[in-house]
């Protein structure tokens, strides 16, 4: 079970993600977001997650999210910034995801059955795809009752008002491959909290010990 741990803005909050299993951290560059980084935060978090990577000798990748910057432009800061991954939140078209992974390779499709019902992996290019709720970043739950996991391939991530309590069931329901938060690790909007992370990253650990 890959796990996720989205809104990063500093090393140690980064630094204890990963001791504590994380195998991707996210930096939100989305001024409307709570946990909008700067462009100095952003560095320090990649930074960071190298050197505690490389301490764990385990790979983990770095992400940036935004939510409807035009493609090539945050393939460009993702590059620039030293980011492994870019995950685009919105409305993009195949042609968007074929510029933006002429930039930088890997892109994942972030979106959700609200706004796409006919979800399929790959459909837009995408080197991976995440099934979110409607509003991305409210921490807000949504039904997960038409999610088809069939088709939506091996490595897909669910997101959307996950937190320590509620991904397990999320996982026996839906089985991801990987799980995304950002609101449910927080003791308030945009403040992480070192022990819902650690919650969340082994409540994940165990669902997905158990379903198998
Ligand atoms: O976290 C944010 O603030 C955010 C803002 C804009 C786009 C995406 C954002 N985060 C992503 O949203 C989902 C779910 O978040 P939550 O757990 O419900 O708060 C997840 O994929 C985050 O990476």
């Amino acid at each position: 079970m890959y796990v996720k741990i989205c809104g990063l803005r500093d090393a140690a909050m980064t630094e204890h993600a990963i001791a504590a299993g994380a195998d991707a951290v996210g930096v939100v560059m989305s001024p409307a977001s709570p946990r909008h980084a700067t462009p100095e935060e952003a560095i320090a978090v990649v930074a960071a997650a190298r050197a505690a990577a490389a301490s764990a000798g385990r790979p983990v990748d770095t992400a940036l999210v935004v939510n409807r910057m035009p493609a090539e432009e945050a393939a460009r800061l993702a590059r620039t910034l030293g980011f492994d991954v870019l995950q685009l939140h919105g409305s993009y078209t195949a042609a968007d995801f074929a510029a933006a992974r002429a930039l930088i390779p890997r892109v994942w499709r972030a979106t959700s059955l609200a706004a796409d019902p006919e979800l399929r992996a790959g459909a837009r290019g995408e080197e991976r795809l995440l099934v979110d709720g409607a509003l991305p970043g409210s921490g807000e739950t949504w039904d997960l009752s038409p999610v088809a996991p069939e088709r939506l391939g091996d490595d897909w991530l669910l997101a959307g008002g996950l937190d320590a309590t509620t991904v397990g069931a999320a996982i026996a329901a839906v089985s991801p491959g990987g799980v995304d938060v950002s609101s449910g690790v927080e003791s308030a909007p945009g403040v992480k909290d070192p022990e819902r992370i650690t919650a969340f990253i082994a409540a994940a650990r165990r669902a997905h010990i158990t379903i198998r």
